[in-house]
């Protein structure tokens, strides 16, 4: 009699499982709402066998066996149908092509990047499906020269994707989907990086390349090595410390990482790995003994930001911008919270990009001494005529600034690229359609390496920039720092400081690869967690008799 009873609740469960992907799921973005669901698949199924044993007299053994089978039905016939839909040739992205489990989930994506190698598996999905392939169930990575500024140009309707939402419901510029309200907060970031601001930063860039120079003298004449994945670090964190809060960090002084810097890091793995599904991702930061991690980095963000807006500026810095501007609404708690979403930017933005660079600036100096001879000579060309300010150079070191571009040609501090969402109208590419409402990724890496854009893509050639401009194909397609509206707020400071902190190091030292060392490590190990998470490179600096 009882198993006659349930047979109804059965299809009714596994129809209303159809029923909501076909008529809920499928139709808006879902990902803000993921801890939600998550409480209420646990607790309304708790409510419904309280009622059962209260009101219908059912055992408690009975109401959650029947409870239970019901739920797991509905949940497998949710996604079932999710499943099935998204591998079908109805799906609007079927004629794509792409590994076949894929299309089905981005768990397989977040699973694949459990190694965080995320770029390098993303180049190895274009060497084997070519430009467009098809990496989630409504997403696709684009190496097409012609899709950058299809997707990321001025003229782009293309928006942030869901992905940029997983802090919610901290809110930042980085944070920020929509236009106009990016549009407006952009505006007030701007002023931190006028060229005012800019002649204002120079003199604490120097004194913190004073410093790390003092740190690699030190230890050359104790004939030790230095770490330069970790100094250049400690220099990025210290340099956007002073410019963006009035004080640095101390890393440079210390020779020691912060404790809840160290945390930021573990963050960050976590973001490469689960990154790829913003859902899931937004579930785990909400669980209480992740949170407790990830609050305690947010907590000292937040202090920053409250320390600073304590003390009077000794020069305007970028917070100082950032509390003078519209905080867009007048509501102090959702004040509170872009400053002190903002203020987490700035730090992590503003540090690991450079960290990097300049990591991979120093293994292709070691690489070929002729490169340090080359910016030494010119420097020193330059310094009979003028000084060796920012401005100059800026304009006037043009093996410098070629050097500096092919590194980031190269190496992309975000490897992995960004993504963009399609407007409802789709998006066309040359003769290609994206329909609307999907994820782009435009993987940096892999496209700065196409042979379409570059020639001899995989050589460091920095005259490609200069004397040899028939090598580069593609100028457009070099995006280190995005274009359009959300490109890099802080491209002219973090060239800023690598020409500052290449030139003076240069002009102090040579520049080798330590005993044993050949930098492979730097080139195969270092990892993808939206930024690049850098292996040891030791170099040896000798210091130059002047
Ligand atoms: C070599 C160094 C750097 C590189 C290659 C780089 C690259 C990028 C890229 C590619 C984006 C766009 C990301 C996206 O839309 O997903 C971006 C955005 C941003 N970057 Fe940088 N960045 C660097 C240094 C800096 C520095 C020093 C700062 C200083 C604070 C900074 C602050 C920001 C901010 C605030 C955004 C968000 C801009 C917006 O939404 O309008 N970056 N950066």
């Amino acid at each position: 009699m009882l198993s006659c009873n349930l047979i109804n609740p059965w299809l009714c469960a596994t129809i209303f499982g159809v029923l909501s992907h076909l008529f809920y799921f499928r139709n808006a973005e879902h990902h803000k709402q993921s801890f939600l669901y998550l409480k209420i698949s646990l607790f309304l199924p708790c409510a419904v066998i309280l009622g059962l044993c209260t009101l219908a007299n059912f055992t408690l053994f009975a109401s959650f066996k029947l409870v239970f089978q019901l739920e797991i039905l509905y949940l497998v016939s949710t996604f079932a149908s999710i499943a099935i839909y998204r591998c079908s040739p109805v799906h609007r992205l079927y004629k794509f092509p792409g590994p076949f489990f894929w299309r089905a989930s981005k768990l397989t994506h977040a699973y694949k990047n459990r190694d965080l190698y995320g770029f390098r598996h993303l180049d190895s999905l274009h060497k084997e499906f070519g430009e467009y392939v098809r990496t989630g169930p409504s997403e696709l990575s684009i190496t097409d020269p012609d899709s950058v500024i299809a997707i990321h140009g001025s003229s782009s309707k293309c928006i942030r994707s869901a992905w940029y939402e997983m802090g919610d419901p901290l809110r930042s510029i980085f944070e920020t989907r929509s236009k106009s309200e990016h549009e407006r907060r952009r505006r007030i970031w701007d002023q931190g990086f006028s060229v005012r601001s800019l002649q204002a930063y120079e003199p604490r860039i120097e004194s913190h390349v004073n410093q790390l120079i003092h740190q690699i003298k030190v230890k050359s004449k104790a004939a030790e090595s230095v770490n330069a994945s970790i100094w250049f670090n400690y220099f990025s964190f210290d340099v956007m410390g002073d410019v963006a809060f009035g004080k640095g960090f101390g890393l440079l002084e210390s020779g020691a990482k912060l404790s809840v810097l160290k945390m930021l890091e573990n963050g960050q793995k976590g973001l490469g790995v689960f990154g790829s599904v913003p859902w899931l991702f937004m579930i785990l930061t909400k669980l209480p003994w992740i949170k407790k991690e990830y609050d305690v980095f947010l907590n000292w963000c937040e202090k920053q930001m409250l320390d600073r807006r304590e003390r009077k500026a000794e020069f305007p810095d970028i917070m100082s911008h950032l509390f003078s501007g519209d905080p867009m609404t007048s509501d102090t708690t959702e004040a509170h919270r872009w400053l002190t979403g903002d203020s987490r930017i700035v730090i992590v933005a503003g540090s690991d990009a450079v960290a990097s660079s300049l990591a991979f600036a120093f293994y292709y100096l070691a690489q070929d001494v002729s490169r340090a001879n080359s910016i030494r000579k010119e420097l020193i060309e330059l310094e009979k005529t003028s000084d060796l300010s920012a401005k100059a150079l800026q304009t006037k070191a043009e093996y410098l600034n070629a050097f500096i571009t092919e590194v980031l040609r190269l190496w992309p501090p975000n490897p992995s690229g960004f993504l963009r969402q399609t407007p409802k109208e789709g998006l066309k590419i040359g003769e290609k359609y994206i329909p609307g409402d999907v994820t782009l990724c435009t993987p940096l890496w892999t496209l700065h390496r196409s042979p379409k854009c570059f020639r001899d893509p995989l050589e460091f050639i920095p005259e490609r920039w200069t004397s040899q401009s028939e090598l580069v194909i593609r100028k457009d397609a070099y995006v280190p720092f995005s274009c359009g509206p959300y490109g890099c707020v802080g491209k002219q400071l973090a060239l800023m400081e690598m020409r500052i902190a290449i030139a003076r190091i240069v002009m102090e030292f040579d520049v080798e690869f330590a005993s044993g060392e050949g930098g492979e490590r730097l080139l195969a190990d270092s990892k993808d967690w939206f930024t690049i998470g850098l292996a040891d490179l030791m170099i040896a600096f000798r210091p130059r008799e002047l």
